[in-house]
């Protein structure tokens, strides 16, 4: 059996190598030719899976993403055509949550004040957006939630859009990208909705760049200096609007699912799902391949400040750090905050190829001496003992 695989997918041989022999291959500029002799294709979002792409093979039987997001898959032609398909729901939900609380973390810092305080607004309350909710609500922080899909079957409140954007300091994305249908999620922020932002509001995007207009976010920042911005995803990647980097507070390459536990359990699930069509029984356990993570315990003697906390945060995952890659990547002088050039495609995707894959909270251990005060710690998704 033929196994193509990305190259950026970890743990493909230790987890398929027993099933059949593998190819690693750059998802972005896969052929119709590359793959016409594969069994089975996993790919991740970069990858666009369609009649194109698999013109020349007729043995395909399994195709997987390693993603949450299927909006490069065509489905309906998978079905047609007989072939198994699936993603990784939720696979890297922990990793967008963690991402976005940290963002908002660092922002409060930035601006002197405190999250806490703050009101936040998830609009898109499935695997990634509970995720962040959790996150929220384990600091106490006051969470209200948009989904017009699931309000009627879910026990949660919900509000309207426009009761979010009124009430909440911070609004955080969490959708799937659609382009059509009474709830379609293109440019859901235009203009209008942009300018309809209350002053001081942050907008964080972790879900997908085409969410939000971004020539208009632009024209907008540049009347709104009240209005703080984080993007881990953009409109055109790989080649996002150089223009607008300058006029965001915290800028990554789409790698907010980026967390070693994340990237583990999207390979994962496709060789359960795929052990599962070909009728074997599941052999290898996903924990096994993850490290351990450098330190594995920190004694805590108080309840942290939400600046020590932010640090606890740092401790894991530095944001900053992906930040000024970033800048540095795409920007010739961040300084003169000057684009290296329009379509600087290899920067964006060798960042996310050699991305340091974080950790997930989890991965770190906290000593709390028995303290209940600080279980609020384990809700957000630290490890504990001492109780
Ligand atoms: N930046 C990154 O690295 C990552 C980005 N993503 C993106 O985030 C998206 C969301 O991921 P999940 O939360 O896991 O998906 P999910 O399917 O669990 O949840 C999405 C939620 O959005 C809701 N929704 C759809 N249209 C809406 C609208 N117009 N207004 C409000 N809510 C709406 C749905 O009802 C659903 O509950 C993915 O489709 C993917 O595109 C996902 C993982 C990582
Ligand atoms: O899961 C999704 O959906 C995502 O957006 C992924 O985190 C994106 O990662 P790649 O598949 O592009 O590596």
């Amino acid at each position: 059996m033929k196994i193509i695989a990305d190259e950026n997918m970890p743990y493909v041989q230790e987890l398929f190598g027993d099933l059949g022999t593998i190819e690693t291959v750059n998802g972005r500029s896969l052929t119709a030719e590359m793959v016409k002799d594969a069994d089975v294709l996993l790919v991740r979002s970069v990858t666009q899976v369609d009649a194109s792409l698999l013109s020349k093979n007729s043995q395909l039987t399994f195709v997987g993403s390693a993603t949450i997001g299927t909006d490069h898959i065509d489905t309906e032609y998978l079905a047609q055509r007989q072939i198994s398909f699936s993603n990784a729901p939720g696979c890297n939900a922990t990793a967008v949550g963690e991402f976005a609380f940290i963002a908002m973390l660092e922002l409060a810092n930035r601006f002197g004040t405190s999250l806490k305080d703050k009101v936040v607004g998830i609009v898109g309350a499935g695997n990634t957006g509970s995720a962040v909710a959790r996150c929220l609500q384990a600091y106490g922080v006051e969470v209200l939630l948009h989904d017009p899909l699931i309000e009627k079957s879910d026990p949660r409140d919900f509000v309207s859009l426009d009761e979010l954007i009124t009430r909440a300091n911070i609004i955080s994305l969490h959708v799937p990208i659609t382009k059509s249908g009474e709830y379609k999620t293109w440019y859901l922020f235009d203009e209008s909705r942009l300018n309809s932002l209350n002053a001081d509001t942050w907008l964080l995007n972790c879900c997908r760049g085409e969410v939000i207009d971004n020539r208009a976010l632009i024209s907008v920042k540049q009347q709104r200096a009240d209005i703080k911005v984080v993007l881990d995803v953009w409109e055109g990647e790989p080649n996002p609007m150089c223009e607008l980097i300058p006029y965001v507070e915290f800028a990554t390459p789409h790698i907010a699912g980026y967390s070693l536990e994340g990237k583990a359990r999207g390979t994962y699930m496709l060789y359960q799902k795929l052990v599962q069509v070909l009728g074997k029984l599941e052999e290898k356990e996903m924990m096994t391949l993850l490290p351990t993570f450098w330190t594995e315990l920190l004694t805590l003697t108080k309840e942290p400040s939400e600046k020590a906390l932010l640090q606890l945060c740092r401790f894991v995952y530095d944001l900053r750090d992906d930040d000024a890659l970033f800048r540095a990547t795409l920007l010739e002088d961040p300084s003169k905050k000057a684009p290296v050039n329009s379509s600087n495609n290899n920067g964006f995707d060798l960042m996310r190829k050699n991305h340091k894959h974080r950790r997930e909270f989890s991965a770190l251990t906290l000593a709390t001496a028995g303290q209940s005060e600080v279980d609020w710690l384990l809700n957000l998704g630290y490890s504990g003992v001492g109780r």
